[in-house]
């Protein structure tokens, strides 16, 4: 029988409870996923953490996903995700890739210094947006930042209901801050540049402390053993942190959405536009246009937004392309593979 007050601790919500027939509460085990290898994933019942092994009928499984097991440990299906985060898949291969799932709150970290930067912020912003979690701006280094309260305004000024902490990720204290949006039941992850401070605010979230979940020394196939990363962290004081290598070179794909919620100012501004289809670059009667010459909007906001439809445009045209191209060859390799099957009289 499943135990569901184990689960609370791992993040478990009643979005998932309502998935399980009675049958499968009392004859399954519900388990998940805080590591993902090659061959295998790890994953852990609240109490307990073993191995699955990845078998060619394994659908795609990810950190942060729930498991039902049969007693022998077999799969028996991956719950409907909450959320998702997914990019396009590094190098010359155009596919999109699953790098993590059912996260509640994406932390966006951003050190206050010569680093700083609202495109970057609305990058990630459109990102998590379209993932269905929810953001939080926190911005790292206020110890090393003479005036922090400008940083917090700035980003503020994006769009006013945004949530904006600023904090020294090295300080528990200043950390507590972000206490308020971390949920004894949620999942969090913590995206941004390099070196803004993410591992540094998650050594000090979970006090140096990063293997809760249970340790595994696996053995490499030279025979040492090496202890691995773990991407599922629980945190004493309730939640979990999810932190996987992917999640850290992410780009925006298919993430219309996420960038019509971040940049919702220029989308209720567009309704105003002379042209229904106006493309806010040089048409006449543009109402965005007008609002930067008011100084309503910031060229720089428009800028942003124009860069990251096209690039979200390229990346999902090639995507698009490329699933249209394996559908055909699909068709060819099966026509080809049954009229040899013909002549061969079969
Ligand atoms: N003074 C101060 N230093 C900080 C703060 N946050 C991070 N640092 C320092 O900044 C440097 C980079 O922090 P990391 O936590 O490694 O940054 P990261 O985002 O994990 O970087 P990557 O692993 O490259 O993605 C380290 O030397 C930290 O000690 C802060 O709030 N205050
Ligand atoms: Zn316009």
């Amino acid at each position: 029988m499943i135990n569901y007050s184990l689960l609370l601790k791992l993040g478990w919500k009643p979005f998932f409870q309502q998935q399980l027939t009675i049958e499968e509460y009392e004859t399954s085990l519900c388990v998940r996923v805080v590591e993902q290898h090659r061959s295998e994933l790890v994953v852990s019942n609240g109490q307990d953490v073993f191995k699955v092994p990845i078998l060619k009928s394994t659908p795609e499984i990810v950190v942060g996903d729930w498991l039902l097991l049969d007693h022998e440990n077999r799969l028996l299906r991956v719950l409907d995700r909450k959320s998702k985060f997914e990019r396009k898949s590094a190098g010359t291969k155009i596919q999109k890739q699953l790098i993590a799932s059912n996260i509640d709150t994406a932390f966006i970290v951003s050190s206050m210094n010569d680093d700083f930067n609202l495109s970057r912020i609305e990058r990630y912003l459109a990102l998590v947006h379209s993932s269905e979690a929810d953001a939080v701006i926190v911005l790292t280094k206020s110890d090393l930042c003479e005036e922090p309260s400008r940083f917090v305004a700035d980003v503020q000024n994006l769009d006013p209901l945004l949530s904006v902490v600023a904090v020294n990720a090295l300080d528990t204290e200043s950390i507590s801050a972000l206490s308020s949006f971390i949920k004894t039941t949620d999942t969090v992850c913590v995206i941004g540049s390099s070196g803004v401070g993410k591992s540094t605010l998650i050594n000090t979230l979970t006090n140096g402390n990063m293997l809760a979940t249970g340790s595994i020394r696996e053995d490499d196939s030279k025979g040492r053993h090496t202890t691995t990363h773990r991407s599922l962290i629980l945190l004493n004081s309730g939640g979990v942190i999810i932190d996987t290598p992917g999640m850290r070179e992410i780009k925006i794909t298919d993430s219309e959405e996420g960038i019509s919620k971040t940049f919702h100012d220029i989308e209720k501004l567009s309704e105003n536009c002379r042209y229904k289809d106006c493309q806010h670059q040089q048409e006449p009667g543009c109402a965005v246009k007008q609002a930067v010459i008011q100084g309503k909007l910031d060229q720089r906001r428009l800028d942003n937004f124009h860069k990251l439809v096209r690039e979200n445009d390229l990346n999902s045209a090639t995507l698009a392309q490329k699933r249209a191209k394996d559908k055909s060859l699909g068709r060819f390799y099966k026509k080809t593979l049954s009229e040899s099957h013909k002549l061969k009289g079969r």
